[in-house]
């Protein structure tokens, strides 16, 4: 669909929630994305007042926060990007959602069903909500579109002017794909996919976002999309244990294959797309996140061919590695559809400390010898 086509109109107001490093750097992509001298609007053969004008970082903790809002710098998280002025940093959630009609969620997946009912109570009515989370909820098996709609339908029901579970989830949609926060704070050009169960919404967004560095295409596959993103994570580790095992490239590069092909089981299985897989955020996200040294997946995993256990790795680690708490979970729901996941079946034994890096590749060579097409 061409984007000029939508029908939707754009967004006023986004709020970031999350000032972590995607987070904080995402919110410097929607200042960008709106600004009229990036000719915001122009992509969608409207006026550049249809920019998003204000945009909204809202994080927990008040003491960090303040300073950002003073040096208009994330020490922690993302140190060398200076933040636009225009941003507003801020604690009060009330301040940040008032007004908005995008609502960017960038808490690490776990935490993101906690913070919810919070944001409910400030949600204005007709608000679009942009999940940038790569995890699978531990305990339901849930993606986090399906954890958003839940809890939104039960904060915020059709009885006091809300949606029930499907409502919400035409209302929600995900950005992922290959986007290392780190690059996108240099202004690295990059792509990314925004999907929706609304073809319009996701065209809405993706213009909404659309930055000179930044260029989003758009998908009906939130199913695919989601998997993607959230099991490229648990191959990024089996990779950077390869690593750390000072395996070389032929390695990496079958578990990183081969990753794809249990991945894409999973994905078909719970509906969604092949093209998804093989888009940006498929195979674009997995050879970010397992090439690079930026990853924290990779990273954690690295560690873990280095041979340290998981406390010491959770220790050294400062910022999330969503595939250490998403690979149980991933794999309970591939076994409940009855999909084989071997690499992330390893993954999981690792991190449970059932077996060590050194049994690795015995492990998954020693499998009985298949058609690479075998579909199993
Ligand atoms: N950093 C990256 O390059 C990218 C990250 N993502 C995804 O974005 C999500 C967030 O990741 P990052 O920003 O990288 O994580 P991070 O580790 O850099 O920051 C996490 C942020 O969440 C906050 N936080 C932690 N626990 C919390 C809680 N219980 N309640 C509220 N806030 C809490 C922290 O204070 C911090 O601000 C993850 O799902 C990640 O997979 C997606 C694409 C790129
Ligand atoms: O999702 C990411 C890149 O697209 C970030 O990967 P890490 O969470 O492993 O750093």
């Amino acid at each position: 669909m061409n984007l000029r086509d939508t029908a939707r109109p754009g967004f006023r107001k986004a709020a970031v929630l999350g000032a972590g490093s995607w987070g904080t750097t995402f919110a410097k992509v929607l200042v960008d994305a709106g600004a009229p001298e990036n000719g915001a609007g122009e992509s969608a053969g409207t006026s550049p007042a249809a920019g998003i004008r204000d945009v909204a970082l809202w994080g927990r903790n008040e003491a960090t926060l303040s300073r950002m809002a003073r040096t208009r710098v994330n020490e922690k998280y993302v140190p060398d990007l200076h933040l636009p002025d225009s941003l507003l940093i801020t604690v009060d959630l009330e301040e940040a959602l008032t007004g908005a009609d995008l609502v960017v969620l960038a808490f690490p997946a776990q935490t993101v069903r906690d913070q919810l009912p919070a944001v409910a109570e400030h949600l204005e009515p007709g608000a679009a909500l942009l999940s940038l989370a790569k995890g699978l909820e531990q305990g339901t098996g849930l993606r986090m579109t399906e954890v958003i709609a839940e809890v939104l339908a039960e904060s915020f029901p059709e009885a006091d002017g809300g949606h029930d579970r499907a409502g919400w989830a035409r209302q929600t949609c995900v950005l992922s794909g290959p986007n290392l926060a780190k690059e996108i704070a240099d202004e690295q050009p990059t792509a990314s996919v925004v999907a929706a169960e609304e073809p319009e919404l996701a065209a809405a967004v993706a213009k909404a976002i659309a930055a000179p560095y930044f260029r989003p295409y758009t998908n009906e596959d939130v199913v695919g999309t989601e998997i993607a993103g959230l099991t490229k994570n648990v191959i990024a580790v089996c990779v950077g244990i390869c690593e750390g095992r000072d395996y070389g490239d032929n390695s990496k590069a079958s578990i990183i294959t081969r990753g794809l092909a249990e991945s894409t089981r999973l994905a078909l299985a719970l509906g969604g797309r092949q093209e998804t897989m093989s888009g940006l955020a498929g195979i674009g996200d997995l050879v970010a996140t397992c090439a690079s040294p930026l990853s924290r997946n990779h990273t954690a995993g690295r560690l873990f061919g280095q041979g340290k256990t998981l406390e010491q790795v959770r220790e050294e680690m400062t910022q999330t590695a969503e595939g250490l708490k998403s690979a149980p979970a991933v794999l309970a729901l591939a076994r409940a559809h009855s999909v084989d996941m071997p690499i992330t079946e390893a993954v999981v034994a690792i991190l449970d400390g059932r077996i060590t890096v050194d049994h690795l590749a015995p492990l998954l060579l020693g499998r009985q010898l298949k058609s690479e097409a075998t579909p199993e």
